[in-house]
């Protein structure tokens, strides 16, 4: 991957160079994310137009620069945290509330709930073969003061001077990722605008903008894998899903200081760089904002969000998701095909 990379204090040009010849290889071609100094005009640009771009210096989280796991167990407090645990290193997120409805679903992803220093014991004595954990909380005032402390020195009026420039909603969340050793979110997509602030370790992006949708087959709307792509990237099934062959997109590496502008709808997978040890993240996830005035043709994270509408509609009405598939067939079958 050809990228011009910045030094970056933390971390340095090298440790991004070794990585880039490390990774594996997928099916797919990409193009590297510009990586810009966060007063790059261009990245003015590239966030106008919902494209990402990895921003650096902004010191977002720089306050966190010493959230390591001795730190977080010290002072996170007592409270459980939402861990997923699984034999496998991939993640596949779920919604808990769509499970009901698929009792035979297998999972191969175990939520548990642990305190902050149970999560690092597990961490500490990993041995081969034993389950991989992956911590994911919004952070929440129960986090410990010196904690608190921290959060409050992020880099606020950045944040909120973006999140006024681009006309954003309000911001959701802050999900604190603790993930060990080559942990990976497989690709999906979300429903809001994020910035991804790395403080510990690398993490591969692999993006795709939202007209990939048809290249990437997500699960049903009413399915717990909602937003997750069906397609294992490490072995696509090229007769199911024929249009993956057509996937291309773009990937960054994000280390310590790094803050990723990743848009709204566009696809991401998500690794943390095997052999690197273990990442801790925090992104920022803000609503959309309301679009003032629509123009056509639609742009196709519009028509992600019509798809959606229309999936949810139809398997209300209908009131059992089987019949789903028969009447959206009827629909279009030998009429619109
Ligand atoms: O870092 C990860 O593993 C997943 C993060 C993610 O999907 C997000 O922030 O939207
Ligand atoms: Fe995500």
């Amino acid at each position: 991957m050809a990228t011009s990379v910045e030094r970056s204090p933390e971390s340095g040009e090298d440790a991004y160079s070794t990585i880039r010849g490390e990774l594996k290889q997928y099916s797919f071609q990409t193009e590297p994310v510009p990586r810009l100094h966060h007063l790059d005009p261009r990245v003015e640009a590239l966030m106008r137009a919902e494209k990402p771009v990895v921003i650096t210096d902004t010191n977002l989280v720089k306050s966190a620069f010493h959230w390591d796991a001795d730190y977080l167990s010290s002072n996170i407090g007592s409270a459980k945290q939402t861990v997923y645990s699984s034999y496998k290193n991939k993640f596949l997120y779920y919604d808990d509330k769509k499970l009901p409805q698929f009792p035979d679903l297998q999972l191969a992803t175990k939520h548990e709930e642990m305190t902050f220093k149970e999560f690092t014991e597990k961490v500490k004595n990993h041995k081969k073969g034993d389950k991989i954990y992956y911590l994911q909380q919004a952070l929440n005032d129960s986090v410990g003061k010196s904690l608190v402390l921290d959060f409050i020195k992020f880099n606020w009026s950045w944040a909120t001077e973006q999140q006024k420039k681009y006309k954003w909603g309000a911001l959701t969340s802050n999900l604190l990722l603790v993930g060990m050793d080559g942990v990976i979110t497989p690709a999906h997509y979300d429903e809001q605008q994020n910035f991804f602030a790395q403080i510990g370790g690398f993490k591969r992006f692999l993006l795709f903008d939202p007209s990939m949708f048809e290249c990437l087959y997500p699960y049903p709307v009413y399915h717990p894998h909602d937003r997750q792509s069906q397609v294992d990237f490490d072995n696509p099934d090229h007769e199911r899903f024929p249009n993956f062959r057509n996937l291309y997109g773009q990937e960054a590496i994000v280390g310590p200081g790094d803050v990723l502008y990743l848009p709204i709808y566009w696809w991401h997978q998500v690794e943390s760089v095997p052999n690197h040890g273990m990442t801790v993240s925090v992104n920022f996830w803000y609503k959309s904002g309301t679009e003032e005035k629509i123009v056509y043709p639609l742009k196709p994270q519009q028509k992600v969000a019509m798809m959606r509408n229309i999936e949810k509609m139809v398997t209300s009405a209908i009131n059992n998701h089987e019949e789903v598939p028969h009447l959206l067939k009827t629909m279009v079958l030998g009429r619109y095909t």
